[in-house]
């Protein structure tokens, strides 16, 4: 290395006043040094300077105070002043400013450049400028020394995207600028860095807000609930936009709506309740859900469940309101439909026991309470429906049930109800009666609807009712009570041969209240055998000789003594304990068939009841077999009675039923003949032995000729299918002669024997009891051609 090298290399280190002083002396001291070897010559006299150089170096010494106080310092108090505000700019620049050679050592950083990086200018000076920044380009770091070569090559300026490095590792987004400039032959660069984490923030923040308003829009757009927003600002509260849904509900565009009031979807149709909430709700300012009638473009109305909510500005003024509205047309539909349904009978559309309960309790709390006017609570219930159903089917039957709904509707006036409480049960509530002159007069029209039949599906209908009519405030005070006496007295007016219509009274209850204990008797007396048979002997009408006998059941009340079947089947039939109680029956039977065939007696065939319920039971053929293998009992001595209502009563099922019980040997007779419905064909087709025909033709067929002709007729049908007849209830001899004449096969009745016990028949057998019918053959035969 030169000298030149070396004192440029010290100079470069030196601080600048100092080189300046040092350049002027050194100017000084040449240019000294010069005059004083030339004024000599020129003066031509000896100099006064014997040492030149070393005086030039003197003067310079001298006058370098001078310098420095004249020269130096002015222009460096000028310069410092420069220096100063520029030191002062860049101390107090909010951007940090770096300055590096081209190797990216740092020389200098500025306050703001301190703070951003977290280093102290000592600290800081002489590092890599590469530990304090990273160039980002197209979003990726890049190696800052690379980034310069770059810069170097390229423009004076470059401004670039950078990442700023904090002495404690944390990183900052950060705007880069930077300079290149050379002083003194070296390239230098000051960088200008600024902070832009906020900014950067703002920036995403934006990006974010903008696709949230993107998102927003896009579901508002595809909401399937209509939205519509007004200006409130404006008088009228313009609409200023709907979505597609709205226009999908409507039926109108936007462009229609736009600007209009969303009034217009009322059509004329102002005078909603829901409406005046709406308006009062707009009034305060306040959100709100109200559901109004509102009218599609092309005039089909809708239910519109609409939320308005107000929007406000930054001063709490409500600059407009969103409205979301939903079509619950078909939800209300559905609705109403559900409503109805818990209301209403299915079948006949009457109201059912919900809605009947609702009404009656009004008019109790509206009428009675205020006014004390009477009401009237009519129980209806049809006669003998269940043969209806049972023999021409629940099809029928329905139709019957809803026919008897309308005209029991057609008898009524606008306030009274007419409901269905289920089954064949009717209630007809008037609720303003004024004397009960008039409940006499709807009660008789109630009961005259039925005197015409009922044309259903081919078949003439008969059908008669029986009517409890309760009043309040007599004969109760609440819902429940009125039913209920309403009830007693129907079943009172059915205890009085039915088709008529009864008062209520107190003792009615004691009534239903006998049926309410004899049900709890009834079920202790199928647990603890309180039952016997007794016995009725069936008599051959050609040999006068006991043919068979009827198993009949007596129930043995522990208080009460023997109750009559008549009394507790129907009940045992409701309640189901038919079932224990039949089965018991059948045992016994044929336990005390096989008694008497063992004891000696000539066989008999024993004839047992089915009730329908026992009849439906699925196990009936298992539960028969295994009755007759108990008792060993040959099949060929049962007979099992069913009544033609029964067997008619799915018919198809019913002819299975009885094609296994006649291959098993056993016989089937139908009982009480004449008094159900009977289809022909299918009797035809059912494998019946036996027509026993009802003691009620029986007992006036020597008197009416109408019941005459109806007894000869079935005799003759009878044998005409190949079957057998017996003769219920023959109490007369006369009858005898009747049945013999058209030759009937066997007779049942008191005339012979009531129904005995086991013992008393046993005796029978014993003394080979017989029905003497030489004595009543002669006369009787003249009579009986009378008729
Ligand atoms: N499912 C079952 N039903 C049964 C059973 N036992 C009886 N019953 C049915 O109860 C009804 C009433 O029976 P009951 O009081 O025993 O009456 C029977 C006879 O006593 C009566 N009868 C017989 N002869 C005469 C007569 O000359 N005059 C007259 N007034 N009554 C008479 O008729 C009844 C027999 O009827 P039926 O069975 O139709 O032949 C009755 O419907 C019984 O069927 C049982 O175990 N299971």
């Amino acid at each position: 290395m030169g000298l030149a090298d070396k004192s440029d290399k010290i100079l470069r280190y030196l601080p600048s006043p100092i080189k300046q002083l040092l350049v002027l002396l050194s100017i000084i001291f040449v240019i000294e040094t010069f005059l004083m070897l030339l004024l000599p010559q020129f003066a031509d006299s000896r100099s006064i300077f014997t040492f030149p150089l070393l005086d030039a170096f003197m003067l310079v010494l001298i006058s370098a105070p001078i310098i420095w106080w004249c020269i130096v310092r002015p222009l460096r108090s000028v310069a410092f002043t420069a220096s100063l505000h520029a030191d002062l700019l860049l101390d107090h620049i909010a951007d940090g400013i770096i300055s590096f050679d081209e190797t990216g050592c740092l020389r200098s950083l500025n306050p703001a450049a301190e703070q951003l990086f977290g280093y102290g200018s000592a600290e800081a000076v002489g590092r890599s400028v590469s530990d304090i920044l990273s160039i980002r380009s197209g979003g990726k770091a890049e190696s800052f020394m690379a980034s310069l070569a770059s810069c170097k090559c390229g423009c004076d300026r470059i401004t670039c995207d950078a990442e700023g490095i904090r002495s404690d590792g944390g990183r900052f987004p950060a705007a880069l600028t930077l300079s290149r400039l050379q002083f003194e032959g070296v390239w230098n660069f000051i960088g200008i860095i600024r902070d832009v984490t906020e900014s950067r923030e703002a920036e995403e923040r934006l990006i974010e807000t903008n696709e949230r308003l993107t998102l927003l829009k896009r579901a508002i757009e595809s909401s399937i609930n209509g939205i519509v927003i007004t200006d409130s600002t404006h008088p009228d509260n313009p609409i200023i936009y709907v979505n597609p849904a709205f226009e999908r509900i409507t039926g109108y565009d936007a462009e229609g709506v736009i600007g209009k009031n969303p009034r217009f979807l009322q059509g004329a149709d102002r005078d909603q309740s829901e409406l005046k909430k709406l308006a009062i709700a707009y009034r305060a300012e306040r959100e709100g859900c109200f559901v109004l009638r509102n009218y599609r473009k092309d005039g089909i109305p809708f239910w519109n469940e609409l939320s308005i909510a107000p929007v406000r500005d930054r001063d709490g003024v409500v600059v407009s309101y969103v409205g979301i509205m939903n079509d619950i047309t078909e939800h209300r539909r559905y609705e109403e439909q559900l409503v109805y349904q818990a209301t209403h009978d299915t079948l006949t559309g009457l109201p059912n026991r919900n809605l009947l309960q609702d009404r009656l309790g009004q008019s109790l709390a509206l009428e009675a309470f205020r006014r004390r006017n009477p009401i009237c609570v009519m129980f209806l219930d049809l006669d003998n429906f269940k043969k209806v159903n049972d023999t021409l089917g629940h099809t029928v039957g329905d139709m019957l049930l809803k026919a008897v709904a309308n005209r029991l509707k057609n008898c009524v006036r606008g306030g009274d109800t007419v409901a269905r409480l289920g089954g064949d049960e009717y209630i007809i509530v008037l609720p303003n009666v004024r004397e009960t002159h008039d409940v006499v007069t709807v009660a008789k029209k109630m009961i005259n609807i039925f005197v015409a039949p009922f044309l259903l599906m081919g078949n003439e209908i008969y059908v008669t009712s029986s009517i409890g009519i309760a009043l309040f405030p007599n004969d109760g005070d609440t819902v429940d009570a009125l039913l209920k006496n309403a009830d007693a007295a129907m079943y009172h007016a059915k205890d009085q041969g039915k088709n008529n219509y009864q008062f209520y009274s107190s003792e009615m209850n004691t009534r239903v209240f006998e049926r309410l204990s004899l049900e709890t008797s009834l079920h202790r007396a199928v647990k603890q055998r309180e039952f016997l048979l007794h016995y009725q002997p069936r008599v051959d009408l050609r040999t006068g000789r006991i043919c068979g006998v009827e198993a009949l059941v007596r129930w043995n009340h522990p208080e009460m003594g023997l109750v009559s079947p008549a009394r507790f089947i129907p009940l045992a039939e409701e309640t189901g304990l038919i079932v224990p109680m039949g089965e018991w029956v059948l045992r016994t039977a044929c336990a005390q068939n096989r008694a008497w065939q063992e004891a000696g007696y000539p066989p008999l065939r024993m004839a047992v009841n089915l009730s329908a319920r026992q009849f439906r039971q699925e196990n009936l053929l298992e539960m028969v077999d295994e009755i007759l293998q108990e008792t060993g009992l040959d099949p060929q001595w049962l007979e099992l009675e069913l009544t033609e209502s029964l067997v008619m009563q799915e018919a198809e099922k019913s002819a299975a039923i009885l094609h296994e019980l006649t291959n098993r040997g056993i016989e089937v007779a139908i009982d009480d003949f004449g008094t159900g419905y009977s289809s022909l064909s299918y009797l035809k087709r059912f494998p019946i032995a036996n027509l026993k025909i009802d003691q009620s033709f029986i007992r006036d067929m020597t008197r009416d000729p109408d019941d005459a002709t109806l007894v000869r007729t079935i005799i003759t049908m009878a044998h005409g299918l190949g079957m057998k007849t017996i003769a219920e209830g023959v109490e007369l001899a006369e009858q005898i002669d009747f049945l013999n004449l058209h030759q009937c096969e066997e007779m049942q009745g008191y005339y012979f024997s009531r129904p005995v016990t086991s013992e008393e028949l046993g005796r029978f057998l014993a003394e080979g009891k017989t029905l003497d019918i030489s004595l009543i053959r002669g006369d009787a035969r003249e009579r009986i051609r009378v008729v």
